[in-house]
């Protein structure tokens, strides 16, 4: 009897990607002030890879719809120069200010006037105000800046839920003499020199919370923007 012949075994499929179908890796990089995801593809076959020079020149950048616009507050106890440094890294950054203080309910603007520390309740809102105005610029797909104290974690915390959760703080730390000496020298405010110390008693320093950027304020305005803006990367 003669055997019958083996089957032969069938080729297995070579893998192939679909055409148009590159291996996708995702960054983030900051337009125009805006933080952008992005998207790199590289050709079928290849694993692309950011930065990674055979592949770089394949690589295909795309921004997606999912970019985000910035928002960034610049916080810090009265006098620390949150509106000086707030105005020029908006204009830096191209993006729309706003002093928070000017959303104070004028109610919280006389107490303070009259050198009566503001509480939690007096606060809540202002933060609502400042939150909601925050969280508009973004659904327009417009970046903002804003002035605001934000003195404890609950302020920001509150701030972050606002904004759904994607927001900077830069921090302008500076010592107790310096502040005395910038408030003392201004004039025409409505802050009495006479809170600073309820200020810092309130302050709950956030360095070390997400997002937040620490500056010191010994040095000019524009140095004080320069290191923020590094920071914020
Ligand atoms: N880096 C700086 N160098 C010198 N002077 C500064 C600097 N930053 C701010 N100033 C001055 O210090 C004073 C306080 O600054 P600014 O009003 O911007 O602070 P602020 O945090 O917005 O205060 P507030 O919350 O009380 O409104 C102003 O007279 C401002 O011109
Ligand atoms: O939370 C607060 O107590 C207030 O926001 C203050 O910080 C002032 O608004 C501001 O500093 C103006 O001088």
């Amino acid at each position: 009897m003669v055997p019958k012949p083996k089957p032969k075994p069938k080729p297995k499929p070579k893998l192939k990607p679909k055409p148009g179908r590159g291996i996708r890796t995702f960054g983030a990089r900051a337009v125009d002030g805006r933080l952008s995801r992005v998207e790199i593809t590289a050709p079928p076959g290849k694993v692309a890879a950011r930065g990674m020079s055979p592949y770089r020149e394949h690589a295909h950048l795309q921004e997606f719809s999912t970019s985000r616009p910035a928002a960034i507050i610049v916080m810090g106890v009265s006098g620390c120069g949150k509106s000086s440094v707030g105005a020029l890294l908006a204009e830096r950054l191209g993006l729309a200010f706003i002093e928070g203080d000017v959303l104070h309910p004028p109610s919280n603007v006389e107490k303070m006037a009259k050198g009566t520390p503001l509480t939690d309740d007096d606060r809540w809102p202002w933060l609502d105000i400042i939150g909601a105005e925050m969280a508009a610029s973004l659904k327009r797909g417009e970046g903002i800046v804003v002035s605001c104290s934000a003195l404890k974690k609950v302020y920001r915390d509150r701030l972050r839920a606002a904004t759904g959760g994607s927001l900077a703080f830069v921090y302008l730390h500076g010592s107790r003499q310096l502040l005395t000496e910038r408030m003392g020298a201004r004039t025409g405010h409505f802050m009495p020199l006479s809170l600073l110390d309820s200020q810092l008693a309130t302050l709950e320093v956030p360095t070390g919370e997400p997002g937040v950027v620490t500056v010191d304020i010994d040095q000019s305005v524009e140095g004080i923007v320069a290191d923020a803006m590094r920071g914020l990367g």
